[in-house]
């Protein structure tokens, strides 16, 4: 028996898992992780595994990357917050940070390449915007398990691993993350191709989870708040489950955090959506001039078209449950609150977390966050200049160039030869 089962919160049916992403009833819902043991208790393993009670893995990997918090001084004191704790997922040996592709993406692709080992066949397929894709490659390199990353032409240089691997099969499509996303939908029509899954694939929710149970157990408590940029959202929604397991396990305090996402202002469909109070993200008024809105902001891994925003056990019930509030942060709010942290905390910023700074300074200054409260920033990317600096950074060449992701049908062969010759 596993240690955990799956529940559809749609219909309540418990599933067992074969890797899978979706109620077989069709429900319109996130199918969750009911882990079999309510109390939390830290492993032994050097970095995320510490948390696998609550991961969708019997095994572990030998992985240092893992979640890390502290409590701001000089930040906090600068912008006149008393009990702020800093999430920090990227690169800064001096705290404790070693995920060496820099993101909280990481904290997603290690379980889930353990939970496709155990409950699945075939090879992973994973779109991304060049974060994603950096760390399933490095999970790649680490496990020398085969994956295939479909990133835009203009995303390439954000992909490389801090060791060498020829297990990283990298296809580049002109366009952007969108066009990426369809490229690997279509490859996922080969068999022996498998989609990631995304914000519907529990590993990655729970593996970004581990964010809150870090700050839980540093803090001894869950906090009031949590702040962190979103462009699908599976962030938030993690922090919420993982908040919830949490108060069931009665040692962290009985009430969730107050959620605060942001995204990158051209690009706020669930923004708007939220604020104007509507379940459904309507294109034509959400997202109107799409390509040009996400040509336009300067993080744009936050611009993802089709977020899990309506669906059962989403964004919008997790802003609901939560009493949540959305901020829309424009690029020089961005750029100036990334300084600002940078300079007062020592560490450079992935521009997706200094949105997350721009919105927290907008949350104080609201007063929707007050000077006493105990506050988690989900800094969810950094630490690239430090990691230049003491890594020997290798850049992965793309395997396949494609003009558009209609090239995808024609080269899911090629792909799948390519995944054979290197498994
Ligand atoms: C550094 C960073 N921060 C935040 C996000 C948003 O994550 P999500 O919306 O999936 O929670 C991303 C997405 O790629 C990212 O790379």
């Amino acid at each position: 028996m596993r240690p955990y089962q799956l529940i559809c919160p749609g219909c309540g049916a418990v599933l067992e898992d074969h890797y899978t992403l979706a109620c077989p009833s069709g429900c319109r819902a996130l199918v969750r992780a009911d882990y079999r043991k309510k109390r939390l208790d830290l492993r032994d393993e050097p970095g995320i595994f510490r948390f696998a009670d609550w991961l969708p893995v019997e095994g572990t990997l030998p992985a240092e990357a893992g979640p890390v918090t502290y409590r701001s001084t000089a930040f906090a004191r600068e912008i006149g917050l008393e009990n702020l704790w800093i999430g920090f997922s990227g690169y800064w040996p001096e705290h404790g940070a070693r995920i060496t592709t820099c993101s909280f993406k990481e904290l997603e692709a290690l379980p889930t390449v353990v939970r496709m080992r155990e409950t699945g066949s075939g090879t992973l397929v994973v779109a991304s915007a060049g974060n994603t894709g950096r760390a399933f490659c490095q999970t790649a390199a680490v496990t020398g398990i085969p994956v295939v990353v479909v990133v835009p032409t203009g995303g390439r240089d954000r992909i490389w691993t801090a060791e060498p691997t020829d297990r990283a099969c990298l296809i580049t499509v002109d366009g952007d993350y969108s066009d990426a996303i369809a490229a690997a939908d279509t490859l996922c029509n080969t068999p022996g191709l498998v989609p990631e899954g995304g914000a519907r694939n529990v590993a990655r929710r729970d593996g970004m989870g581990t964010v809150m149970l870090d700050a839980a157990v540093s803090i001894g408590r869950v906090p009031e708040h949590y702040v962190q940029a979103v462009g699908s959202g599976t962030g938030g929604i993690a922090a919420w489950e993982a908040a919830m397991r949490l108060i069931g396990d009665g040692r962290f305090g009985s009430a969730l955090p107050r959620l605060h996402l942001a995204q990158n202002i051209p690009f706020i469909p669930m923004v708007r959506a939220w604020q104007a109070g509507r379940r459904e993200i309507v294109p034509e008024i959400d997202m109107p001039d799409a390509r040009r809105s996400i040509a336009a902001v300067s993080a744009d891994v936050l611009t993802n078209r089709n977020p899990p925003y309506a669906i059962g056990g989403g964004v919008y019930d997790a802003l609901t449950a939560t009493d949540g509030r959305m901020y829309g942060v424009e690029n020089r709010a961005a750029e100036e609150a990334g300084r600002h942290f940078t300079g007062a905390e020592g560490i450079d910023l992935d521009p997706a977390a200094a949105v997350a700074v721009a919105a927290l300074l907008e949350a104080v200054e609201s007063g929707a966050i007050s000077p006493g409260d105990c506050t988690l920033l989900n800094i969810t990317g950094g630490g690239y200049r430090r990691a230049e600096e003491s890594l020997d950074l290798r850049v992965v060449e793309p395997s396949f160039r494609l003009r558009s992701p209609d090239g995808a049908a024609a080269c899911a062969r090629d792909v799948l030869g390519w995944v054979n010759e290197h498994a």
